[in-house]
């Protein structure tokens, strides 16, 4: 057995494992909730938290398990349809569970989430409180977007439960994001290219690792390699370390937990975003935009400075203060997101001053900068898609 020195080191770090499981996984071929491979992933979930590390589930399914209970032969199309398909199979999906974690003394916790859950930044905090509840009752969380409610999440491509797996990961210091697909990790290039091969390690998430996953439409799930590279992005600037592996090796989770060299790794970036810089920068809602000159766009982005009214050359959106906003440089770039210190009326006659002439113009000046530097998420990767 070979064991990776990066991967003992990334598993010391964490003390919670957020596994994000996907629809190829849980259903089987022919339609329908694959309830042995359920009944494989709670023993192996359960063998996690003997270890003494919390165990937060993100399980995708509801609709390929919807599918198969009506006998539909394919994903529905129109989103009525959809919402109600997801809440039909939703409660096949964690009645399966709880009989799976049953017979090792434990219970299910359902958690439907929305995006707008996230945003706001109480409830926020809220779902952290509940979920380290559910741990101390020895209880698994089993989160999943709320389908029926929320709209965008089923008619997007990138509100899916590898993104929402990414954001559940932000609420929690020290954790380990794991996503288990239908394929052993992140390939060169297709998987189907008999010259793919599969990443062991990546350290960085670059243009040419986002230039791997060559997704194709599935009429059952719906990120794709995608969808998994933005997940990896947000966790690994988070601080976390990323695991893509298989979900149909039996003891996917136990050779993971002895550092064999099993799936992708995404080592965590070195100048991590943490605290509540987390929530600004992946889940908060975003109220508008300052488009600022090259040399803000420099001081912020690269030395990591406040913002000024004086680099800021254009206000979109109409907030509040205390709202996040995104900066964007004259590319058109985001470069990060901030929580404003001004409305957007004030931060429009503002425009270009130096701070010192605030007053005159406003008639008062509660602050020099109008972003602060503590309240400033700085996007350190790519540019990720919103
Ligand atoms: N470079 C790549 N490496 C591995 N898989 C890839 C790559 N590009 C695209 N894929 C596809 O991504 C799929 C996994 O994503 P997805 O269908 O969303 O699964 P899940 O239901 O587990 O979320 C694989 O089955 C594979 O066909
Ligand atoms: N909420 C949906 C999840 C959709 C989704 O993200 O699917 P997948 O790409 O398989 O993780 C469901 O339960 O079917």
């Amino acid at each position: 057995m070979a064991t990776d020195i990066h991967r003992i080191e990334a598993l010391n770090a964490a003390k919670t494992l957020v596994v994000k499981v996907g629809t190829r996984v849980l259903t089987s071929p022919d339609g329908g909730l694959d309830r042995n491979r359920i009944a494989i992933l709670a023993e192996q979930l359960c063998k996690v938290m003997d270890s003494g590390r919390t165990v937060v589930l993100v399980s995708s399914g509801a609709v390929g398990a919807g599918i198969g209970k009506l006998g539909l032969t394919e994903r529905p199309r129109l989103l009525a349809d959809l919402q109600a398909v997801a809440a039909i199979g939703q409660t096949d999906l964690i009645q399966a569970y709880e009989h799976a974690f049953a017979k090792h003394g434990r219970h299910a916790a359902q958690v439907l989430l929305t995006a707008d859950d996230l945003r706001n930044r109480s409830s926020f905090l809220n779902l952290r409180n509940a979920l380290r509840q559910i741990a101390a009752f020895r209880a698994i969380p089993i989160i999943n977007e709320n389908d029926s409610v929320a709209v965008e999440e089923l008619m997007t491509t990138f509100g899916d439960n590898d993104r929402l797996a990414a954001s559940v990961a932000s609420l929690i210091n020290d954790a380990m994001l794991v996503i288990l697909t239908d394929i052993d990790g992140l390939h060169t290039c297709h998987p189907s290219d008999p010259n793919s091969k599969r990443m062991s390690t990546v350290e960085t998430i670059n243009h040419e690792v986002i230039a791997m996953a060559c997704d194709t439409k599935s009429s059952v799930s719906k990120g794709g390699m995608s969808s998994k590279l933005v997940a990896a992005q947000i966790a690994t600037s988070h601080g976390h370390s990323v695991i893509i592996g298989p979900g149909r090796d039996d003891r996917v989770l136990e050779k993971i937990l002895a550092g064999e060299s099993i799936g992708t790794l995404f080592q965590p970036e070195e100048k991590a975003i943490r605290g509540r810089l987390r929530w600004i920068d992946s889940a908060a809602a975003l109220a508008g935009e300052l488009h600022v000159d090259a040399g803000a766009a420099r001081a912020v982005g690269d030395r990591g400075k406040s913002l000024l009214a004086i680099g800021i050359r254009r206000v979109e959106g109409v907030f509040d203060r205390g709202e996040v906003v995104a900066i964007v440089d004259p590319q058109g770039n985001e470069i990060a997101r901030g929580l404003i210190n001004y409305t957007s009326d004030e931060a429009t006659k503002i425009i270009g001053l130096p701070s010192g002439q605030i007053a005159d113009v406003l008639g008062h000046c509660p602050y020099d900068t109008v972003i602060h530097c503590d309240n400033i998420a700085t996007n350190s990767g790519l540019p990720l898609p919103r």
